[in-house]
């Protein structure tokens, strides 16, 4: 067991508080910001955080470019987090239209709206890196130096995503499909949801072990989702490991790369309206890909690994290892057949998301 770390403590009340629509507060660098998810909230519940009506709305740079509001934000800092002024008919319903793309097509947003200069940047940007972590919209009603039960600072939340609090919680035998000479490792952190996986197959032999870090895709790898690639590239690697006498399957727990399988789910529901995978992520204000790859290094570490061989046609995972201390020896492609439900996805991942095909 990692010790018990205060600071990720704090972080995991705070995601809970996100997912069950209470406030927290964040103490930044420049102050102090109280937040209400808009997600997770009721009109009941707004009107009790901020009585007078008054509290802007706090929004992702990505968001407030989806809604046209891209001009109002700060020209030095174009990545800085958008406070969008509370006009007077800007309701919860208004709150919610502004957050969630979803009601894109479907709701007009009259304006005109007004960006307003946010001061404490440091506690914005870190409350969309909460509602990332914690899956609910990056969208917040937002008071300046007000605190709330559950108050936190963004270090608290470097604490939690730290990946050096990673420690094996369990091993065990796990004859799989396709390597019956396999081992299950289970890692976690305290407070950590999800546990990351590693699949040690076959029998060190001297070489650096051929590995796929594989981000959990609960549609491709359990239901067996054509949209994207992800369950055949994880038999398949499995099978090429097994092939090559030896080698580790990661399971990160990165549903969504990294947005959690709701937020995937909505990028899909922008999908079938026609955008592709990573303007589906902008539009709703998170990055094109949030995952940080030091929790495989990380893993591999504590396996005794220090040099792989990965296979990948991704040449950011290559990167984030090697950052982390982990040689990577070769990158092995590991390019499987498309189909006519994801040609477009991975078309994507060539042209605009750096992948190598
Ligand atoms: N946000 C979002 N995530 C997706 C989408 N399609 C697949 N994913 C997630 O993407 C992750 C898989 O990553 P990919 O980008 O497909 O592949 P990669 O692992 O980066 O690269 P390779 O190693 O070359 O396969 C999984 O966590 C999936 O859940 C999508 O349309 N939107
Ligand atoms: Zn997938």
């Amino acid at each position: 067991m990692s010790a018990a770390s205060p600071g990720a403590h704090k972080t995991a009340l705070a995601i809970d508080a996100l997912r069950r629509g209470w406030p927290v507060a964040i103490a930044g660098i420049d102050g102090t910001l109280a937040l209400l998810p808009i997600e997770t909230a009721d009109p009941e519940r707004l009107a009790g955080f901020d009585p007078t009506g008054s509290a802007p709305i706090l929004l992702s740079a990505g968001r407030a470019a989806t809604l046209k509001l891209a001009n109002q934000r700060d020209a030095a800092a174009p990545d800085a987090p958008v406070l969008i002024e509370r006009a007077p008919w800007i309701d919860f319903a208004m709150a919610t239209a502004l957050s969630d793309p979803q009601f894109d097509l479907s709701v007009p947003l009259k304006g005109p709206f007004r960006a307003i200069c946010l001061a404490e940047h440091d506690a914005g940007a870190a409350a969309l890196r909460l509602a990332r972590i914690g899956g609910v919209l990056p969208a917040f009603c937002a008071m300046s130096g007000v605190s709330a039960a559950i108050e936190l600072t963004p270090a608290d939340i470097d604490a939690h995503e730290d990946a050096a609090r990673l420690t094996i919680a369990t091993r065990a035998h796990l004859p799989v499909a396709g390597a019956e000479n396999a081992e299950i490792v289970a890692f976690r952190t305290p407070e950590m949801p999800g546990e990351h996986i590693a699949l040690l197959i076959g029998a060190p032999d001297g070489r650096p072990p051929l590995v796929r870090l594989h981000s959990e895709c609960l549609t491709g790898d359990v239901l067996g989702s054509l949209k994207c690639d992800c369950g055949p590239q994880l038999h398949a690697a499995i099978e090429a490991i097994e092939a090559s006498g030896w080698g580790i399957v990661l399971y990160l727990r990165q549903e969504g790369r990294g947005i959690g399988l709701i937020n995937k789910l909505r990028a899909y529901a922008l999908q079938d309206q026609g955008f592709d995978t990573v303007d589906a992520n902008t539009r709703l204000g998170f990055a094109v890909d949030s995952r940080n790859f030091a929790v495989a290094a990380r893993m591999l570490d504590l396996l005794g690994q220090r040099s792989v061989r990965l296979l990948t046609n991704n040449p950011e995972k290559v990167a984030q290892l090697e950052a982390a201390g982990i040689s990577v020896a070769e990158r092995v492609p590991h390019i499987l057949p498309a189909n006519p439900h994801n040609a477009r996805y991975l078309a994507t991942k060539r042209d605009r998301t750096g992948h190598q095909f």
